[in-house]
């Protein structure tokens, strides 16, 4: 690929417009700095042809751009430009403060790393006329349910099974581990495909600014398309009330100390926002929620150690998930922060020699894991920019075990009861109190709340 790219001379960004064929459900998003070649962002929806009325014709262009502005964060990313130009339509203020907020906070981690400062340069152009409200499309009650290979999606799965609720496990992308967990979960399957515009891949070579990006909105507003293409009123996501507080960061200089949030856009911030944007300008009676909102980390956990079904098949190691790049061996690298988050989470709530199968070895009694547990106590480190619980969980996972006498002998639950519980205020260390269904702040319907809430705290 003969592409040349210099993110310091590039002066704009443009997102030169987005189109779909109902007859192969393929959407293809098209970008381009300055004068530089397109990069094609391509998403293949299953089920085509799709038979569309008006009304979903409408639907689907308005879920399409949506997706199109938010999928843009990836290549945007790579230069930075102050000049944001949208050509192929024009959107109102409404939309525009939506995405200021996906890119100035999706991209906090990634500025934050690169020394750069986002915030309020990040504008996007828009006309002053409002969009028109959606109407409701009378669509069938179904859920696109995403899967992503890890234990949360799982936990919404099975409550959805439980409450009898019709479902397709849907995810994006060719991962073979996610494949594998959803055939194990019995129900239908969409897998939608996703290819980033190869042109990317040789920018990062040649020197663009590349860092995290907000991807569970980009999956989200995949999922979205797929739901009006498909008829579903329901898109339903995983993301506990954990992933809603950030690292706490102090600035280089010293001085101030800021959060920087990593899953951003598994946080409530953007579920609500986005939620209420997809009702208001997509259909109206198309609803995007948590299921997970209301529960934290340590509470999923709970509830994913009820069944035993995908042990053997479930990982929330990221090293999977690479698009080019290395994977673990047995689906656990064993040492990044998710494997140790997420086997201190089970730890209180299962079997010692369960959990130890499936890892292949006991983190907590391999002392030179000590750094690595200690960020997710926040104790001498920031909590690390990954997926994990918040501090104060993994503070109260770590004392319950250390009064466990199957645990409390291992290398770093000892030092943890030698060493960190003493600086520690006794209250704050209890286990039930993180365990309680909050009901404040949440999208999940209404009808479905009333018999879930009774299925998550049982
Ligand atoms: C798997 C992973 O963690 N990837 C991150 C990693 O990417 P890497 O360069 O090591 O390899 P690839 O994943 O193969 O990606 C190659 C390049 O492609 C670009 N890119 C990829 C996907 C995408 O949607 N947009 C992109 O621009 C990017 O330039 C890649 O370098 O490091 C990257 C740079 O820091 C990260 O951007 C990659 O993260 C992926 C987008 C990803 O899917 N990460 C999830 C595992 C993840 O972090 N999930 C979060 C959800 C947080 C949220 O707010 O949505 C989580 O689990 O907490
Ligand atoms: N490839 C994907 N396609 C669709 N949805 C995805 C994909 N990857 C992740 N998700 C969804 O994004 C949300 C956040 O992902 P996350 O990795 O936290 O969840 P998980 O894989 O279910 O569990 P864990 O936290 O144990 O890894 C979840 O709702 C998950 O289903």
């Amino acid at each position: 690929m003969s592409v040349v790219f210099d993110r310091n001379a590039v002066r704009s960004f443009r997102f030169i417009d987005c189109d779909l064929d109902a007859a192969t459900g393929v959407a293809r998003l098209r970008y381009a700095f300055d004068d530089g070649p397109e990069l094609i962002e391509t998403v293949t929806v299953p089920g085509a042809p799709f038979e569309l009325d008006a009304a979903r014709t409408e639907a689907a262009t308005q879920a399409l751009r949506l997706l199109h502005l938010i999928a843009g964060v990836s290549y945007y990313k790579a230069a930075v430009p102050t000049d944001i130009r949208i050509e192929g339509y024009a959107i109102d203020a409404e939309t525009a403060a939506l995405l200021e907020d996906v890119y100035v906070h999706g991209l906090g981690e990634f500025a934050y790393r690169n020394g750069l400062d986002l915030h309020g340069k990040i504008r996007f152009p828009h006309d002053a006329s409002a969009n028109a409200e959606a109407p409701a499309l009378g669509l069938r009650t179904h859920a696109l349910v995403a899967i992503g290979g890890g234990k949360d999606s799982l936990v919404s799965i099975e409550a959805l099974r439980a409450l009898d609720i019709e479902q397709t496990v849907s995810w994006i992308g060719g991962s073979q581990l996610i494949r594998v967990c959803a055939e194990r979960t019995g129900l239908p399957t969409l897998n939608i495909g996703r290819q980033i515009a190869p042109e990317l891949f040789e920018y990062n070579r040649q020197g663009a600014w590349n860092g995290h990006i907000p991807v569970t909105a980009i999956n989200s507003a995949i999922l979205v398309l797929a739901a009006v293409l498909h008829g579903v009123d329901q898109v339903v996501f995983s993301n506990e009330r954990s992933a809603s507080y950030g690292s706490l960061i102090r600035d280089a200089s010293g001085g101030e100390t800021r959060e920087v949030n990593h899953q951003w856009s598994k946080g409530w911030a953007f579920e609500r926002a986005f939620g209420d944007h997809v009702q208001a300008r997509v259909a109206a009676d198309l609803h995007y929620y948590s299921l997970l909102r209301p529960l934290s980390e340590l509470a999923v956990a709970r509830q994913f150690a009820k069944t035993d079904r995908y042990d053997a098949h479930f990982s929330s190691c990221n090293r999977n998930f690479h698009l080019l790049g290395e994977r673990p061996v047995n689906r656990w690298c064993g040492i990044c922060p998710k494997c140790h988050f997420v086997f201190l989470a089970l730890a209180p709530f299962m079997p010692k020699p369960r959990l130890v199968a499936i890892f292949g070895r006991n983190l907590l009694d391999d002392a030179s894991q000590v750094p690595g547990f200690d960020a997710l106590l926040e104790y001498q480190d920031h909590k690390p920019f990954e997926c994990v619980g918040e501090g104060r969980e993994s503070r109260a996972a770590m004392a319950a075990l250390a009064k466990r006498p199957e645990w409390r002998e291992d290398a770093i639950v000892a030092r943890f009861a030698r060493e960190i519980a003493p600086q520690l205020d006794v209250g704050e260390l209890d286990v039930a109190g993180l365990l309680v269904v909050e009901d404040d702040a949440h999208r999940i319907p209404g009808a479905l709340w009333d018999r879930l809430r009774a299925h998550l705290a049982a």
